[in-house]
Formats: C-alpha cells, structure tokens, sequence
C-alpha cells in the first residue's frame, strides 16, 4: 500500500466515527442494527468489499438491508464472486474493522490483513463492486457511506443497482462474473422464460384446470412486492394479486414471512374473504417465501406451509423427473447416478424429516444459517436446502449441468426418449429459473407454482402431504448466550456442563418429544425450540427447557417468539 493509499483511508474515515460503546459483529447474515448506528460501519464494509474485489479479481456485491426486521433497522452484507454469502474466513476481519475506535487503527488493520491475504494494488484490475438496497427509507444515507468506503479504495468502481430483492443483487454478481447478462431486465427474463419453458413441458394440459388459479401474495410491504409486479408483466396468465405493497403499511409490520411463519396468523390486509385462496408471504427484502391458507372465517389462524413443505414439494417434483430420465432408477448406459441431497436445519419440523426419509432421500443436518446449508448443498450433484421460515433453493453441480445437456442432446436423436427428455429439460429448465446464488423468494414461488400445475395439486393437497408435528419456539434473555456451546448441528449443548442431561430428562417425559437449545446469530437471546405429539405438550416442553436455561445461565427473562 503507497501513501498515496494510506493517507485516502485516513481521510476518508476520519468522516465517518464509530458509534459509542456498541459492539458489532458480522453474525449469522451480515451486519444488523439500528439504522441510526450504522453510518461507520457501511463506509467500513465498503472498503472490505473492495478489498475482497482486489483479493478475487471478480465483482463483489453490497447488500443494504435488514430483511424481516423492523423498518428502523438496518443492515449490510457482503456477496462473494460466485452469489453465494462472504467467504467465512474474512468474518473475523470484518469484526475487527468495524469495531476499529480510530482511522489509524482501522488502516493498521487493513494493512495486516492486505499483507495477510497477499492483496495487489498493482491497478491491472481495479476493485468493482454491485451496490442494491432495499426499501428503508434510511437506505440512501448508507448507500452513499458505502460508496465512500468504496472509493476510499484507489481505483475502485461503485455500481449502484438501485432498490432491488436480496437475491436479485446475488444473481446479478454472479452473471457479471460469468460474463454474462445481469441487468434487472436479464433477471425477469430468465425466471419467466424457465417458467414458460416448465409449463410447456407439462404431461397432460388438462390439468392446468385441477389447480385453483388465484394465488394472493403478501408482498411485506417491501422491495419483493415492485419486483413481482415487474415479473407478471412478463408473464401471461398468471393470476396474481399482491397486497401489502408498501404504499400504505410499514415494512414488515403486521406482515411478511417472518411474522406469518412465527404468529401463524393472517397478515394485514387479508380476511375471512381469502377463506381457501392459495396465498404466499415474501419477507422484507424477498429472500424468504412461505404459503399458506385460512381453513375458516371464524378465526385468523392460518394452515401453514413453511419452508419444509416446499422443499418436500421440491425433492417430491426433483426426485420424480431423476427417476424418468434414469427409467424408473435403474442404472442407464452412463452409469451416472446423480446425487441427490436435501439439507435442512435443526428447526425443521420432524415430519418433514421423516417424509423425506421415507421418499428415500439422503438428508443432511447443519447449523442455522444459509452460510452453512448452502455450502452443504454445493457437495450433491442436486442439492435441495430450506431453512423452515423459508429461506432455500437448489444447487446444481456444473457436472450434473454438462451430463444433462448432453444427455439432452443424445436424447434428442433417439423417438423413444421423449418422455426422458422432457424431463432432462424440465430439470435443466429448473436450474435456471431457481437462484443459483442464494434463496429466492420469486423464484421460489414461480417453481412452486409450475409444479402446482405440474401435478394439479392444490395447496390443500400440497399441505395434506404430511402433518406438521406441534411445535414451540421460545426466546430467552440470559447473561451471557455465548455460554451455550453446541455441537452436532446444535443439537446437542455440551456447555454448560451438565445442562444437556437436564434437557434429556425434560425430553423423556413426552412422547415424540424433541427440543434443542442454541444461541442466535442474529439477538442477544438463547433460542429454545421444542416438539412434542400435542400443542400443550410442545408448549410444556420448551416452557420447562426455558427454565432450565434459566437456572443454567442466570436470567433477563424469557418471551414467546
Ligand atoms: C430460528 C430462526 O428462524 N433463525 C433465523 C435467524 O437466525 P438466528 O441465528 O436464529 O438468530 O436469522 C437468520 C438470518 O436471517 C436465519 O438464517 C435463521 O434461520
Ligand atoms: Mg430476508
């Protein structure tokens, strides 16, 4: 680094100071906080954005949001060449910088760490990085903080992509860096023309009319609700009404994924008139996806379809088409059998583990966080991953990609391979319409849809394919949540010492009881989840869980999520 160099960041940060006696840390999805805190942090990132830039030589992305949190909240993450979330081994460096208290601290810092990772400043290819936001009204004040941090960088080049979904932004880095067309416009196209593509491919178009048509989606009052209209433009013949699109309601407030995955009751705006619609709720910056429907007008309670139903639905519709192109599952000429995984964390309800155990699926288990799952998911040649609040997508291998196309084009030739080829291109058409880079909410719900049709399922029918097992999620307020220590995919707590046994012994008292207690990435609070064969028995569960947390770790209280 010249002094040319070092004396830009010394200047540049000088303009923006830390705030006071607040600790930051990158946590499970990026930095998150009060909007009104975060100035110094942005511009920080924005520097490690570039850096990484440098240290890849690919576009970066910048995402300023704060997803399901409230509207005065916000935040900033960081997207890696290839889509995916930050590299795990730069997190330590972004917590470090950010809680820098001085200019000379922080440039002692980037200096180390630019030495460390052997970072050039040679100019051959200067650092680029893909800035989007979302709705927050304080998104524009950060926008320009990052781009300060940004330039701070010699040479460094800030694209601002405007208000765009959380995996928009993902998708686009990861076409800029395989040379290819990333624009809004690129995006729509590419979702709505694999959708055509899935219904055309479906068997027998008569049962098109079996699904109902109406879908009501709840946009959150957020980004995913603009960005969904943009979509039906492109796509004829979808029956979509959008709600809560921000002209009137709060971002998140009363609505969104994360309130109707949590309350299981109906968001704003919505009543005893859907009773039996099919409806669908994106979260603030449109990442997350869940369906659900109301079974009666006496009540707001909701039949739920979370994130585990639609990855069953997913695996259900992949697993098929596998079968048709491998007929029926024996060994083809190749040789090749396709790995086919699907990755779920400890919150996934148990029936859902166990009816994709039965469908024979191999199932992995890794800690919360699409950090985790994601990476997982890259290891199968088709890799299914869902947190249950409706985060997930499908990952498939480059090779897997390469034998489909030219099986595809072997098929072709061959009369009898119709049905085999429909389905290689229903596959092929399925990993470009579902976000390869992160979970998507859009296109969650185009694929959720097209197999819908594909089956001439309704949601009932979907809902009906297993029982959810009841479930209880607390939060708790304790001293210190970084005292619980868990291992095996935060199944099991082996610190503190002892409290393990103790939530054993609860475990055994319920039949099909499961519980598990671990600290969040996201609040200061130890999260307590429990499953039992009754409501009150589930309820009962995590009630007494709480309390051993309790006596285990010294109390600030306990609250239901
Ligand atoms: C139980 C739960 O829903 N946890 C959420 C929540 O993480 P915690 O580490 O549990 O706070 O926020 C994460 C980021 O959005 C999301 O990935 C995760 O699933
Ligand atoms: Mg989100």
């Amino acid at each position: 680094m010249n002094d040319h160099q070092k004396s830009l960041i010394l200047s540049s940060s000088s303009q923006f100071p830390p705030p006071q006696g607040v600790k930051l840390s990158y946590g499970t999805s990026g930095f998150r906080a009060d909007a009104s805190i975060l100035q110094s942090t942005v511009f920080r990132v924005g520097i490690l954005a570039a850096l990484r830039s440098l240290r890849t030589q690919s576009v970066i992305g910048l995402m300023i949001t704060a997803s399901h949190n409230q509207v005065s909240d916000n935040g900033i993450k960081v997207g890696d060449p290839s889509g995916g979330m930050l590299t795990q081994d730069w997190e330590p460096f972004a917590d470090s910088i950010a809680n820098a208290p001085t200019p000379q601290e922080l440039l002692q810092l980037v200096e180390e760490f630019v030495a460390k990772e052997g970072i050039r400043f040679d100019g051959s290819r200067p650092a680029k990085v893909l800035l989007g936001r979302d709705t927050r009204p304080s998104g524009d004040s950060l926008l320009e903080a990052a781009k300060q941090g940004i330039s701070s960088i010699v040479g460094a080049s800030a694209v601002d992509m405007g208000i765009v979904t959380t995996p928009q932004l993902h998708w686009m880095v990861r076409a800029k860096n395989k040379g290819l067309k990333a624009a809004e416009l690129d995006y729509f196209e590419q979702l709505s023309s694999s959708y055509r593509c899935l219904l055309d491919l479906i068997p027998n178009g008569s049962k098109v009319e079996k699904a109902e048509n109406k879908l009501v989606v709840d946009g959150a009052n957020g980004v995913g609700s603009e960005k969904l209209e943009g979509l039906k433009k492109s796509l004829d013949g979808l029956d979509i009404e959008i709600r809560n699109t921000g002209k009137e309601g709060v971002l998140n407030e009363g609505v969104g994924a994360d309130f109707v995955q949590k309350e299981k009751i109906l968001p704003q705006e919505f009543g005893p008139k859907d009773v039996g619609i099919r409806c669908a709720s994106l979260d603030g910056d449109a990442d997350r996806l869940v369906y659900f429907t109301l079974p009666s007008e006496s009540s707001s309670k909701i039949d739920l379809v979370d994130g585990d139903k639609i990855l069953t639905l997913f695996a259900v519709f992949i697993k098929e088409q596998l079968s048709i192109l491998t007929e029926g599952g024996q060994m083809v000429e190749d040789g090749y059998h396709a790995r086919l995984g699907v990755i779920q964390t400890a919150y996934a309800n148990g029936a859902s583990t166990n009816y994709l155990r039965q469908l024979g699926l191999e199932i992995a288990l890794t800690p919360t966080g699409v950090k985790y799952l994601h990476e997982k998911a890259a290891e199968y040649d088709v890799g299914i991953y869902f947190e249950a609040n409706g985060h997930g997508t499908i990952l498939f291998s480059d090779h897997f990609l390469s034998w489909l196309e030219a099986k595809n084009n072997e098929l072709a030739s061959r009369s009898k391979g119709s049905e085999q080829k429909k389905a290689a291109l229903r596959l092929l058409a399925v990993s470009k319409l579902i976000n390869q880079a992160v979970g998507d909410a859009l296109s969650g719900l185009l694929l959720v849809e097209a197999i819908l049709i594909h089956k001439g399922w309704s949601i009932c029918k979907w809902n009906g394919l297993y029982q959810d097992l009841p479930s209880r999620q607390l939060k708790v307020k304790v001293i210190d949540r970084t005292a619980v220590v868990t291992e095996n995919a935060e199944t099991i707590a082996v610190k503190p010492p002892g409290i393990q046994e103790a939530i054993n012994a609860e475990i055994a008292k319920y039949p099909c009881g499961r519980c598990f207690i671990r600290p969040s990435g996201t609040e200061d609070v130890v999260r307590v989840y429990a499953e039992a064969s009754t409501q009150e028995a589930a309820d009962s569960l995590a009630n007494s869980v709480a309390k051993i947390a309790d006596q285990f770790l010294g109390s600030r209280s306990s609250s239901s999520v």
